[in-house]
């Protein structure tokens, strides 16, 4: 007995076990487990706890999966482990031996592991993809990602699609070239490649698998060569039209006076054909990135009702710059885009018919090719992002996608800067402020449809963790005070809390064992805040370390839910 493709496909419907980072392969974050609900959440206690150990905390922003008895969960410096999922208890453990050059650029995080067949499937800070025994905890294959002397690493959860193990790579802030690979998720051997900047060259069985639009048109003289836009938040999956969604971060280097153009394919969201890895689609949401906005937010699948009760094959998306876009997932046009956060100060909307921003004029920092440091600019969103990572979870049952938002803005201003091999490669400063005294994060409701917020939470500080949202009409969420929260979804009112000892910047999981119904969430603080957030840094630097898995159950065993409202 191992994982098959079929029950992948079943993932976001079945309860029993937790096979996709995302609960499953689109990444609604969905579960429809209704035993934990709204009318009893205040009965949730903890069930088992791990603690991740030692000197090796940071981060902890994984996702628990749970197969035939066992939990997997990743930790930050790439560490897995095997735990029986009934008790908590240590079945096996990896720790990949690191080199000392590596460099992630924003903590030691990692996302989470892939399952398929007898794998556990993750990738490593020196990208490196590792696939191991579920039972025994031994490599059985291990690739090549990247060299990670020139700043390739690897921090997202690898997706499978139809045997294939999807990855993306990081290292945007070193000039890597972004890319989306597939690879046998059970010998490793590569399928087809996907660079993401214009120019490079794609392979299927080791040939060239053709490349669209024309060579290098969007990017100046040798620019491309360096021109990151990296995959680093991996991809979803929309099996209904065979396409892997792939977001792609932001253009190498941050200065943008150095790569007039769109810069292709950096900050889009890509539809690329599974099976083949040729690009279907593209859409671009901040050509020419000056901001790092980045781009790699997760495109959500789903299907969304029209004004006139039409059923659209739509996908969303809450972009680092700020707009929560909905396109048609089958050609990617844009079907609508709204702010989710209270400031964009570098575009006053999204042209619906180009597509393209309508972007604000004097909100680019300085040329600074005269001189040692270009004019500053205020602009908000921060390079961090109206979102960053933090995945958003969508739930058909209330229509809502529940995002979690941060508000702050940066003073940027460029400086001089060239390619060189294993340096940061930005030609920027920055420094990020908080735009309002009382908050920082907020957990938003939005309504597709409209681009309307129906409710918000806010946080006074940034938000962190990912979002999972059950038929039980709840949606969790972990803040960086601590807390796991659990909000009524369609109200927002916080209907429980729990300390977990430290910052939570973890992802929710959930599976039903024996008539129970479990909650999973990893709690130690860590992430790009604390190493990047500038003055927002400075407020929540009292979060204690820590690094533990916390799984929850409900205190007395409760009678089979009604649902209430
Ligand atoms: O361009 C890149 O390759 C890249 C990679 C990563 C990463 O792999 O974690 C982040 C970023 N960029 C980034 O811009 C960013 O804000 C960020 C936050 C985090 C995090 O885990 O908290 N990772 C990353
Ligand atoms: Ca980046």
């Amino acid at each position: 007995a191992g994982v098959t493709d079929a029950m992948i496909s079943n993932d976001a419907t079945s309860t029993n076990d937790v096979l996709t980072v995302g609960l499953g392969q689109s990444g609604q974050r969905f579960s429809p487990l209704t035993t934990i609900n709204a009318d009893n959440i205040g009965d949730l206690v903890p069930a088992w706890t791990f603690s991740f150990g030692g000197e090796k905390q940071r981060g902890q922003e994984t996702q628990a999966l749970v197969y035939n008895g066992k939990m997997f969960i990743t930790g930050s410096y790439s560490r897995l482990w095997a735990l029986d999922v009934k008790t908590g208890k240590r079945l096996w453990a990896y720790e990949h031996r690191l080199p000392d050059g590596i460099m992630p650029c924003c903590d030691v995080v990692n996302r989470g592991a892939a399952l398929y067949d007898n794998l556990v499937i993750f990738g490593t800070l020196d990208a490196h993809l590792v696939a191991l025994n579920m039972d025994t905890g031994k490599v059985v294959w291990n690739e090549t990602l990247g060299d990670y002397k020139a700043g390739y690493s690897y921090t997202a959860a690898p997706l499978i699609v139809k045997g294939k193990v999807i990855t993306g790579v990081s290292g945007g802030e070193f000039g890597i070239v972004g890319r989306v690979d597939a690879r046998d998720a059970k010998t490793g051997k590569l399928v087809w490649s996907r660079p993401t900047v214009e120019g490079h060259m794609g392979t299927l069985n080791g040939k060239d698998n053709g490349i669209t639009g024309k060579l290098n048109a969007s990017w100046p003289g040798d620019m491309w060569k360096f021109g990151g836009a990296a995959t680093w938040l991996g991809c979803t999956y929309g099996a209904d039209v065979n396409l892997v969604y792939c977001g792609t971060g932001n253009p190498a280097p941050w200065n943008a006076h150095l790569r007039p153009g769109d810069n292709l394919y950096s900050t889009s969201t890509l539809g690329i054909d599974a099976d083949k890895g040729v690009i279907k689609w593209s859409y671009q949401s901040t050509p020419n990135d000056h901001w790092d906005f980045d781009g790699v937010n997760e495109f959500i699948p789903f299907d969304m009702k029209d004004s006139s009760g039409k059923v659209v094959k739509a996908g969303a998306k809450a972009d680092r710059n700020g707009f929560f876009y909905v396109l048609d997932r089958t050609n990617g046009k844009l079907l609508n885009a709204s702010p989710f956060v209270t400031k964009q100060t570098w575009a006053s909307g999204v042209d619906l018919k180009t597509g393209r921003p309508i972007e604000s004029k004097n909100n680019r920092p300085g040329d600074p090719s005269a001189a040692e440091k270009g004019e500053s600019v205020f602009s908000a969103p921060s390079f961090l992002g109206g979102k960053n990572w933090m995945p958003m979870a969508y739930s058909a049952q209330t229509g809502y996608f529940y995002v979690p938002a941060n508000e702050w803005g940066m003073d940027i201003w460029n400086e001089p800067i060239t390619y060189k091999k294993g340096a940061a490669y930005l030609g920027a400063g920055f420094n990020i402020k908080p735009l309002y005294d009382d908050y920082i994060g907020a957990l938003r409701a939005i309504d597709p449809a409209t681009g309307k917020i129906v409710w918000e939470y806010k946080n006074d500080s940034p938000v962190w963790g990912g979002v999972m949202t059950t038929a039980g009409n709840l949606v969790f969420m972990g803040t960086p005070d601590g807390y796991f929260k659990a909000f009524n979804a369609k109200t927002g009112e916080v209907l429980w809390k729990f300390q977990t000892g430290s910052g939570v910047v973890g992802q929710p999981a959930t599976w039903e064992q024996d008539g129970e119904q479990f909650i999973a969430i990893a709690s130690g603080w860590g992430g790009a805040v604390p190493l990047w957030g500038g003055d927002v840094a400075k407020k929540i630097k009292d979060i204690s370390q820590g690094g533990m898995m916390w799984v929850f159950k409900l205190h007395k065993s409760a009678a089979p839910a009604v649902a209430k409202n």
